[in-house]
């Protein structure tokens, strides 16, 4: 079978990384792959790309993303520094030829996709979140497939429906058994297992109010174990004070643990829910107020709709209110089917469409 060439883009943070990571492992498994990947400079996917897919072609881009408002002044070079560097990326792409683009969105994407397109090589997108963002919303025009992972995302699209595919978020497989997960972090395998992450960057908040809680059960004959992904070292140096709690300011492969986690407590990032909805686990969500359009509210509804999630907004917050969340939600019963794997609806599609 022939060897094929691609080209991703998606980074910025770990919830448009990570579902291409998801794509491409699944792909190299089946073909054999020679791969150019466009990173942010600096930031996860520029820092994980070598060691996730060795051999690969990686081209990091120094961007930044638009400010809010759209029309500050600050946009104007922004603006202009895209424009710079979609010259340079089309100079790459051209070189080397790829079968197909895919990008799995953050601002990286523009330059990238509208270079892509100019080049006629074929484009395809995924969008993460149950609101599309804007430079999705604006690159849709040039994608031959727009794969989405919530089925009414779907509305905000001026696309012709045969072009629309919902598919889910793909999500990286776990490798290792829960044992293996209680071994790594040195933890006891008798108690409940609650993983705690901020997102891909962390939060300030959701640390302040479990440092709360870690403060008021009582150390000595705590019935829950915590994994805790803090986003910087020294939250996570202050954490390990408590004997029941692991905690780091990051952790890899971090599914292994939320695939077998009794409960997670997060932020409503697009990533996290569809790992929550794969691996058919609880989740309390703290959906980030900031998110553009609120999607990471409507993320988490989806979560709550199919009984998984409990959310709790910035302000409701506090140590006693997550304890309550963490006392139902350890004792819900549901009853839950885990959707097809998304990442086998987008390969199938391309791979059909595109003939290879
Ligand atoms: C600040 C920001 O721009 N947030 C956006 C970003 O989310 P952000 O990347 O912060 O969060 P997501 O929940 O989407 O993804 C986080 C990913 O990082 C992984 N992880 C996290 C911590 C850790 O220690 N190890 C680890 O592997 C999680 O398992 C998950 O795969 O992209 C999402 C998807 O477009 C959006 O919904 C978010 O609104």
């Amino acid at each position: 079978m022939k060897k094929l060439k691609i080209a991703f883009c998606g980074g910025g943070t770990g919830g448009h990384y990570y579902p291409a990571v998801a794509i491409l492992h699944a792909l190299s498994r089946v073909r054999e792959i020679e791969l150019l990947y466009f990173t942010v400079w600096g930031k996860i996917d520029d820092r994980s790309v070598d060691r996730d897919f060795p051999g690969v072609r990686k081209m990091s881009l120094k961007l930044t993303g638009l400010k809010r408002p759209l029309y500050s002044p600050a946009n104007a070079s922004i603006f202009f520094s895209h424009l710079r560097t979609e010259r340079s990326v089309k100079r790459q792409l051209a070189e080397f030829s790829p079968d197909f683009l895919f990008s799995t969105g953050g601002y990286v994407s523009y330059p990238v996709v509208r270079a892509a397109k100019s080049l006629e090589i074929p484009v395809y997108i995924h969008e993460q979140n149950s609101i599309v963002g804007i430079a999705n919303k604006r690159l849709a025009k040039y994608a031959k497939r727009f794969f989405i992972s919530f089925e009414e995302s779907g509305r905000d699209l001026e696309l012709p429906k045969e072009r629309i595919v919902f598919s889910g978020n793909p999500v990286r497989e776990s490798k290792i058994t829960r044992n293996e997960v209680m071994k790594r972090f040195d933890l006891p395998d008798n108690k409940p297992l609650i993983v705690v992450l901020g997102g891909s960057l962390g939060s300030e908040l959701i640390n302040r109010a479990c440092e709360g809680l870690y403060e008021e059960i009582q150390s000595n004959d705590c019935e829950l174990s915590f994994l805790h992904s803090t986003g910087d070292e020294s939250s996570a140096i202050s954490l390990r004070r408590f004997p029941f709690v692991r905690a780091f300011s990051y952790i890899e492969d971090l599914t292994d643990a939320i695939a077998c986690a009794d409960l997670v407590v997060s932020r409503g990032g697009a990533t996290t829910i569809a790992e929550l909805q794969y691996f058919g686990r609880k989740g309390i969500i703290i959906p980030w107020s900031g998110a553009a359009e609120n999607h990471q509210f409507y993320n988490a509804r989806s979560l709550e709709r199919v009984g998984l999630g409990y959310v709790i907004l910035e302000e409701n917050l506090t140590s006693t209110a997550l304890r309550i969340a963490i006392k139902e939600m350890l004792h819900r019963q549901i009853s839950y089917k885990p959707p097809r794997r998304p990442v086998e609806i987008v390969l199938d599609n391309i791979l059909r469409e595109e003939s290879i």
